[in-house]
This record gives structure tokens, C-alpha cells and sequence, in this order.
């Protein structure tokens, strides 16, 4: 890819991609370029780390682009493409990461037939393992798509959906590492709780937790079909999982992902 990049926005997310980018060496360093709204000394830092060029005055950072990702947060994009559309081209492509946001609206903030990506990646991207679902806009064609997945690639696998699926998408997998954080929460205070160190703890769990991950991963069975081969009759397995059944896991699950998804059509609202 030959193209210039620039992120707008210098948050936990971009750097994220910004690493996954740079690392995968798909396009020289001085092709990507990162703006923000007020902190200098983080663009400054990122252009140290990543050999990559902060640019203080972001209109000069859209004339200079060809794929525009927008990583601010959901609340800040109105006024973020507000401040820009006069230099946004209609051959320019732009990526939001934004939870919520749909490319409809990014569209009419720009008020040209712009292609807009909308990306659903998660911070496991910054160990170059994030799930990622990107969804094409109106305007947005296989080119643009395959463009999206060539950048995104670098963080992680990439699964293209439909629009109309995304706040799904951000309920389980943009979300979903928190999920998973806190039932490593869980599970550690019970360790500690037990008498465990600490330490030894962290290491079990999370080999656990990666153990998991990879059978999930590379087995051919379903998770159902998984967990019940650990279940032996009348066992420990058993008896953990009869506990969280009397307290309704899986309705608490659902309920979760459900309010995730809820709270991604709200941020989408302010539409
Ligand atoms: N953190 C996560 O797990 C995930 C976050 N996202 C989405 O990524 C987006 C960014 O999230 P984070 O990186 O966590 O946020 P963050 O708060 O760390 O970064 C936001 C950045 O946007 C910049 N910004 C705000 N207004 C601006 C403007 N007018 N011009 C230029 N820069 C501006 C801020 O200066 C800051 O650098 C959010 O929309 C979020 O929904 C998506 C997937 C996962
Ligand atoms: O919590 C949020 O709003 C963002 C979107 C997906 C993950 N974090």
C-alpha cells in the first residue's frame, strides 16, 4: 500500500492500530500522520516511538491524505468533522473506529458522497489480536473494503459484517475483553480468597484463559461441546457450573451484551 494515512485522534485506540501499522511495515512510517485535539506532548511522543509524523493543524493533516481514520470519541465527532469538511475530498476514504457512530451520519456531517468505514476493533490490538469487524457505508466499495481489511489486518483478523450488525459486533467483541477481564477479576479474588498467592494466581488464570482461547480457536467442537467434556459427572467442573446456573449466568450474559449493544445504538442517537 502507498497510501498517507492519518489518524485523527492520538488515544489508546489509535495507537493501537498506529503500532499494528507500523510493525507490519505495509507502507512507510512517514505515510501515517496523527493529530489531536490539545496534546502536544502525546503527538510528540508517538512521533518519537513510531517514526511516524505529528501534525499539530489536522486540515493540513486531511489535504495531505488519502485514508482519514477518525478515532475520537463517539461525542467529539460532530464537532470534529465540523471543524474539517471544507478540506475532505471526494476521493478520500474515511475509517471511523467511533462505538455507535453510523457512516449515514459521518456522511452528512461531511456533506459530500465520501466512502465511510465504519471499524469495530478492540484493545487486544495493541498485542496484535484484536477482532475486528468493519462494515462498508453507501459510498464504500469492495476497493475501499479491502483497503480497510489490508489496514485493520495489522492488528488482527478482520470480519467483514453488515452495517445494521455493529452494535451487536460492539456489544461482544468491542466490548467483550472487558468481560473477560472481569471474570479474571473473579476468578483471582476466589484464588486470593482461598489462600493463593497472588502471583501464582495471575499466571493460572491467565494460561487458562489462553488455553481457552486457542481450543476455541483451533478446536472443531463448539464452546458447549468443550465445557461439557470438563464437566465430569458429579465432579468439580459440575459443581461450579451448577453454581452459576442457580444464579442465572447466562441470562446475566445476555442482559450484558444486550445493554452494550443498547448503550452503542444510544451514542448513535445523538444523530
Ligand atoms: N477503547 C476501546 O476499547 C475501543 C474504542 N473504540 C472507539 O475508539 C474511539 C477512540 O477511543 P479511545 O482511543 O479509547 O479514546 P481516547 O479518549 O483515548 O482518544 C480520543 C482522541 O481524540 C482526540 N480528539 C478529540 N477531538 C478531536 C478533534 N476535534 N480533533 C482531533 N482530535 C480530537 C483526543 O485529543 C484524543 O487524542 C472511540 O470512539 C471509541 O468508541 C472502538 C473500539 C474499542
Ligand atoms: O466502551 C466503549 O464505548 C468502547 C467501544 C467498544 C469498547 N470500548
Amino acid at each position: 500500500m502507498n497510501k498517507k494515512i492519518g489518524f485523527i485522534g492520538a488515544g489508546s485506540m489509535a495507537e493501537s492500530v498506529i503500532a499494528g501499522i507500523v510493525n507490519a511495515e505495509i507502507l512507510p512510517t512517514t505515510n501515517i500522520m496523527v493529530t489531536n485535539k490539545s496534546n502536544k506532548k502525546r503527538l510528540e511522543k508517538m512521533e518519537e516511538d513510531y517514526n511516524i509524523r505529528a501534525i499539530s493543524d489536522t486540515k493540513r493533516m486531511v489535504d495531505a491524505c488519502d485514508i482519514l481514520i477518525l478515532a475520537t470519541k463517539p461525542h467529539d465527532v460532530q464537532a470534529t468533522i465540523s471543524s474539517i469538511k471544507e478540506h475532505i475530498r471526494s476521493e478520500q476514504l474515511v475509517i471511523s473506529v467511533s462505538a455507535g457512530i453510523s457512516t449515514d451520519y459521518i456522511s452528512s456531517l461531511i456533506g459530500q458522497d465520501v466512502s465511510v468505514i465504519r471499524a469495530m476493533p478492540n484493545t487486544s490490538a495493541a498485542v496484535r489480536q484484536s477482532a475486528t469487524a468493519i462494515a462498508a457505508g453507501k459510498y464504500a466499495d469492495e476497493t475501499h473494503i479491502k483497503e480497510a481489511e489490508e489496514l485493520f489486518s495489522t492488528i488482527g483478523p478482520t470480519t467483514v459484517v453488515k452495517e445494521e450488525d455493529m452494535h451487536t459486533v460492539t456489544g461482544i467483541s468491542g466490548s467483550g475483553p472487558a468481560y473477560i477481564y472481569y471474570l479474571v477479576e473473579a476468578m483471582e479474588k476466589a484464588a486470593v480468597e482461598s489462600g493463593l498467592a497472588e502471583e501464582t494466581a495471575r499466571k493460572l488464570i491467565t494460561q487458562t484463559v489462553i488455553g481457552a482461547g486457542n481450543m476455541l480457536k483451533n478446536s472443531e467442537e463448539s464452546a458447549g461441546e468443550l465445557r461439557k467434556k470438563i464437566m465430569s459427572p458429579n465432579g468439580t467442573t459440575q459443581a461450579g457450573i451448577d453454581t452459576l446456573k442457580r444464579h442465572d449466568f447466562e441470562k446475566i450474559i445476555i442482559e450484558c451484551v444486550r445493554s452494550a449493544r443498547q448503550r452503542s445504538m444510544e451514542l448513535g442517537e445523538r444523530e
